[in-house]
C-alpha cells in the first residue's frame, strides 16, 4: 500500500518532510499542500508532483489523503489535528502537540472517545539511534536503578523573536520527552535556575537556563538549554544509575590530525543531527499507517509535555518549585514495553 500523505504547513521542518516522503521514505507519497503562505504551498507542492489546497479542510478527510502531517506553527496544530481525529485520519503532529493545556485535553478527550490511537506527535529523538541505544542499555538494567539524568541542548544561535519561555516550549520539549521515555518515568515538578546570561543575547531573552526536574521515582534530571552558545548545535544526556553510567554517543565524526592538531566537526543545525532520526520517524510513522496501528510519542505525551512545560515556564518566572500534575494515563496510552 502506498500511503497518500496531505500536508498541512511547508515552511522550514514541512517543506523537509515532503522532501523526505518523497525521496527517502518507502511506501508514502504526497498528494496534497496547503499552507497560508500560497506561494509557498506552491513551490513546495510542485517538488513532490502534489495538488495545492486552499486550506486545511481541503486537506483533511479528502479523497486522495489517507494520512495528515501537520508542520504549521504551533498555534494551528490543534485545529488541524482534532479535524483529523474528527475524520478517522491517522495524523503525525510536529512538536509541539498544541500551545494550550486546553487543547491538548481536547485532543486526547477526542482521540480517547475515538477509541484507537491516530496521533503521533513529532519527539524525533526517540528514533535516533544513541538514544535508542541509551533506552536499551536503561531497561536491560546495564547500568542499575537509574538516579539521575544530565543533559543539555545547546543551539549556535536563535533569533530575535525566540522569548525565554521557548527555552522550554521549543527547546526543552525535546528533553522533557526524551527523559520520561529514558526513564520510563514521569515528571512529577521543575525548577528552573538563571545563571548568568551570556552577553550573546537580546536583552529580553534568560540565556542560558538550567531545568531541574523531580520525576515521580525520586530520580532527578538537571537540563542545560543554551541557545547562543555560538559553537554549533550540541546535545548531550547521560543517564546515571546505581552501578554504571550510559552516555549519548555524538553521531560519527571523522576525527582528523593534522597540521598538529586533532580535531571533528560539530554539527551547526538541528536538520543535520538529527537527520536520520526524522527519516526514521517519518517511515516507522508511514509503516504504521500502512498497517493501521499508531505508534510513538502519542497524544498523551504530547499532552504531558505540554503540563510539563507550562509548570517549567511559571517556574522560571516564579524561582520556585512548581508541581506538574500530569496524572494518569489512560488506557488508551499504555504502551508495550518495547514501544518507542
Ligand atoms: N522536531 C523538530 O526538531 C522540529 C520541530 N519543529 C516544529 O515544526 C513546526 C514548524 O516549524 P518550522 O517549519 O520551523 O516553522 P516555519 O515558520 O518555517 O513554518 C511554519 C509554516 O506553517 C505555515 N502556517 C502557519 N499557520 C498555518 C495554518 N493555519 N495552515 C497552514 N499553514 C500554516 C506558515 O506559513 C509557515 O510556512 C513548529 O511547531 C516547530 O516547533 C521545527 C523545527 C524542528
Ligand atoms: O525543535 C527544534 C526547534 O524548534 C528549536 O527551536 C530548537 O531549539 C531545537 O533544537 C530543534 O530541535
Amino acid at each position: 500500500m502506498t500511503v497518500k500523505v496531505g500536508v498541512v504547513g511547508a515552511g522550514m521542518i514541512g517543506a523537509d518532510h515532503v522532501r523526505r516522503l518523497t525521496s527517502v521514505v518507502n511506501g508514502a507519497e504526497v498528494t496534497a499542500v496547503t499552507d497560508i503562505d500560497t506561494d509557498r504551498a506552491a513551490e513546495v507542492a510542485a517538488s513532490a508532483g502534489a495538488r495545492v489546497a486552499p486550506s486545511g479542510r481541503e486537506v483533511i478527510g479528502a479523497a486522495d489523503v489517507d494520512a495528515v502531517l501537520v508542520a504549521s506553527w504551533g498555534p494551528a496544530h490543534a485545529e488541524s489535528v482534532l479535524a483529523a481525529i474528527d475524520a478517522g485520519t491517522p495524523v503525525f503532529c510536529e512538536k509541539p502537540l498544541a500551545t494550550t493545556i486546553e487543547d491538548c485535553v481536547r485532543i486526547v478527550d477526542a482521540e480517547t472517545r475515538h477509541g484507537r490511537r491516530l496521533v503521533q506527535v513529532g519527539f524525533m529523538r526517540r528514533y535516533d539511534a544513541g538514544y535508542r541505544a541509551m533506552r536499551r542499555a536503561v531497561a536491560a538494567g546495564e547500568i542499575g536503578t537509574p538516579l539521575m539524568a544530565h543533559c543539555a541542548h545547546r543551539n549556535p544561535t536563535v533569533p530575535e523573536s525566540y522569548h525565554s519561555e521557548m527555552a522550554t516550549h521549543d527547546t526543552a520539549i525535546h528533553e522533557i520527552d526524551a527523559v520520561r521515555w529514558l526513564l520510563d518515568d514521569e515528571i512529577a515538578s521543575a525548577r528552573v535556575l538563571r545563571p548568568r546570561r551570556t552577553t550573546r543575547r537580546f536583552d529580553h531573552l534568560q540565556d542560558p537556563q538550567v531545568m531541574l526536574f523531580e520525576m515521580l521515582s525520586g530520580a532527578r534530571v538537571d537540563v542545560e538549554v543554551f541557545v547562543n552558545c555560538q559553537y554549533g548545535y550540541d546535545i548531550r544526556c547521560e543517564v546515571v544509575g546505581e552501578t554504571g553510567t550510559v552516555q549519548l554517543a555524538d553521531p560519527e565524526q571523522p576525527l582528523v590530525r593534522s597540521q598538529g592538531r586533532a580535531h571533528t566537526l560539530v554539527p551547526q543545525h538541528w536538520k543535520d543531527r538529527f537527520g536520520a532520526a526524522y527519516d526514521l520517524e517519518i517511515q516507522e510513522w508511514v509503516d504504521s499507517v500502512a498497517a493501521g496501528r499508531a505508534a510513538g510519542p502519542s497524544a498523551w505525551d504530547g499532552y504531558a509535555a505540554a503540563m510539563i512545560g507550562d509548570a517549567t515556564v511559571r517556574a522560571l518566572h516564579s524561582g520556585d518549585l512548581v508541581g506538574a500534575g500530569v496524572g494518569d494515563r489512560p488506557d488508551l496510552y499504555e504502551r508495550a514495553a518495547d514501544e518507542t
